[in-house]
């Protein structure tokens, strides 16, 4: 058996890893009902045709998370899956607007995970971080509240945030206030730009929210002066090559842009994004796109160089990294 490069994972909702037979054990337990009778039922309705109708199904299946044990277990279990596919670091993304909004308090959310997140380096050898997003399609007011009341976690386990949900019509610009209040309060900053949205708020997470990484950023292509800036100040992009595939970005994985991404110079990591609806998690990623062991290597390097570690720490992942032996 071939043991998986040693890689951080820096673009994954903790939503997205809720696989089918979780949900519906959850589903029993709370005593909340699904229109799915089984894990197979389930798993066909994940069938999009692009990011909004991902995002349907996404959010309505949150609906079987209610308790502490719920979300320490769906942090767990993706916590486990990821070790053994290599990672050794996590930067963790999570929608308290989502589960506020079905009435689950923001301590049920965050003392849940961060039980999990805790146990983590010792159950699965695994560092974390914990980066709280806000959702673009709800208005900015909201991402303000929701920033205020999470203070009392923010450097202890909150230590960044960013911003995701439907992005065509929902530029991030309104969203400067409460970023430069994450800069202030010592927060790391990163946006989703350049998925489905144009280059412009690719550009516009950069100069408007002061974003440290771009999430997804694929379209920045486009722009060529974009390119060239990106890579004079070394943004890490984080891509997602099956979610792309899935969500209708790019028509296959055979034309994604990864390629010509590195060819480019850009700083591109590979991740997972939703894994339980994308059809695979992280290392199922970089075999998707069928790399050569030193591509997968520089990869990996850039998943270190890429995330928010003490320099010590970097360093030694990327000792590990370039003594990996591909089997
Ligand atoms: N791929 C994605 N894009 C935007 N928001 C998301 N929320 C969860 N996955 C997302
Ligand atoms: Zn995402």
């Amino acid at each position: 058996m071939t043991v998986p490069v040693p890689k951080a994972e820096l673009h994954l909702h903790i939503e997205g890893t809720l696989e089918p037979e979780a949900a519906l054990a959850c589903a029993a337990r709370n005593g909340v009902e699904l229109p799915f009778a089984s894990a197979d039922a389930l798993r066909a309705a994940y069938s999009f045709t692009d990011l909004a109708s991902f995002l349907d199904l996404y959010y309505a299946l949150m609906a079987v998370l209610r308790t502490e044990r719920d979300f320490t277990e769906l942090a767990d279990a993706y916590l486990a899956r990821a070790a053994a596919q290599g990672v050794r670091h996590a930067e963790i993304f999570f929608d308290p607007q989502a589960h506020l909004a079905r009435g689950v308090a923001l301590a049920t959310v965050l003392d849940g995970l961060g039980a999990a997140l805790a146990a983590a380096p010792a159950r699965h050898g695994i560092t974390t971080r914990l980066i709280m997003c806000f959702l673009r399609d709800r208005p900015a007011a909201e991402a303000l509240e929701v920033f205020e009341a999470a203070r009392p976690w923010f450097g202890t386990l909150v230590t960044g945030v960013g911003l995701d949900s439907a992005e065509v019509g929902n530029p991030p610009a309104p969203f400067a206030e409460v970023f430069g209040r994450a800069r202030d309060a010592g927060l790391r900053r990163v946006a989703h730009a350049g998925e489905e949205g144009p280059p412009a708020y690719v550009r516009e997470v950069l100069d408007v929210l002061g974003a440290e990484r771009v999430d997804h950023g694929i379209r920045s292509l486009e722009d060529p002066e974009l390119v060239a800036r990106l890579v004079r100040e070394r943004v890490p992009l984080t891509v997602c090559p099956l979610s792309n595939v899935r969500l209708r970005c790019v028509p296959d994985l055979a034309a994604h842009p990864l390629p010509r991404m590195l060819d480019a110079g850009l700083l591109v990591t590979v991740n997972s994004d939703d894994p339980s609806y994308f059809g695979g998690y992280i290392e199922d990623n970089y075999a998707a796109l069928g790399l050569d062991d030193e591509t997968s290597r520089l990869l990996a390097a850039n998943s270190f160089r890429a995330a928010f570690l003490p320099e010590d720490e970097r360093a030694a992942h990327l000792r590990a990294v370039a003594a990996h032996r591909f089997g």
